[in-house]
């Protein structure tokens, strides 16, 4: 098996414990031949700054798949349902106290910090009509459609890119990857990574977190995967 492309979490993945870009999961990144995509829950430009710091193409996924970029020079798509999060977010307010993380750059869904009770948020939801999740990616709770993910995300950027998203291995570490992982050829978790994640991978790394992407990439080109 061959693949024409990467697509690779951001946070948690090619950063260290304490967020910090991973130097050697960028080193490791600039020596491959095909090309590589950078898929976030987080802002799009966020994940532009990061592929054009790193050296990458500019290929991106951000908002979990909400925002989609295939080159730095041409206009992000952007598809979601900020209204409907909203909403959500409106009849979560009447509970708990809520902080939105950049809600002046983000577009189709809504981030907040993690500090309220995740679970009995999610039973709240249960009792609305909104086509609305919580996914707790460690470092932020997304408001989102259940119709939005990066999985869906990658199969919009694969065609854009003239692949198909099995084409794709994908590397992640938490629940927001499981979707990329279903629709890509094969999904590597890193061992911080969730037990969400790791269900849905093909092969689960030693090594936590940048480390853990430097492995899994090595991992690929020790079978002449990549
Ligand atoms: O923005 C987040 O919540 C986490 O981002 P990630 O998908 O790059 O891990
Ligand atoms: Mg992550």
């Amino acid at each position: 098996m061959k693949f024409k492309a990467l697509v690779i979490d951001i946070d948690g993945t090619i950063t260290c414990k304490n967020r910090e870009l991973h130097l050697g999961a960028v080193k490791k990144m600039r020596t491959l031949n095909v090309p590589v995509v950078l898929a976030t829950g987080n802002i799009l430009c966020y994940a532009r700054t990061a592929s054009r710091l790193i050296g990458l193409g500019g290929a991106v996924i951000a908002e979990n798949g909400g925002a989609v970029t295939v080159r730095y020079d041409v206009n992000g798509i952007f598809e979601g349902s900020l209204e409907e999060c909203e909403k959500a977010f409106s009849f979560l307010s009447q509970h708990f106290k809520l902080t939105k993380l950049d809600p002046t750059y983000r577009k189709t869904e809504i981030a907040l910090r993690r500090d309220f009770d995740l679970e009995e948020a999610r039973s709240l939801l249960e009792t609305q009509p909104f086509d609305i999740e919580l996914v707790d990616t460690k470092y932020a709770i997304h408001i989102k459609s259940i119709k939005i993910n990066k999985g869906i995300g990658l199969q919009k950027l694969a065609g854009m890119m003239g692949f198909e998203a099995e084409d794709f291995v994908a590397i992640g570490d938490s629940a927001n990857d499981a979707e990329m992982f279903e629709a890509a050829g094969f999904g590597i978790a890193v061992a911080n990574g969730d037990e969400r994640v790791k269900e849905v991978a093909n092969y689960v790394t030693e090594a936590s977190f940048g480390d853990g992407a430097v492995e899994a990439i090595e991992f690929l080109e020790s079978n002449g995967w990549i």
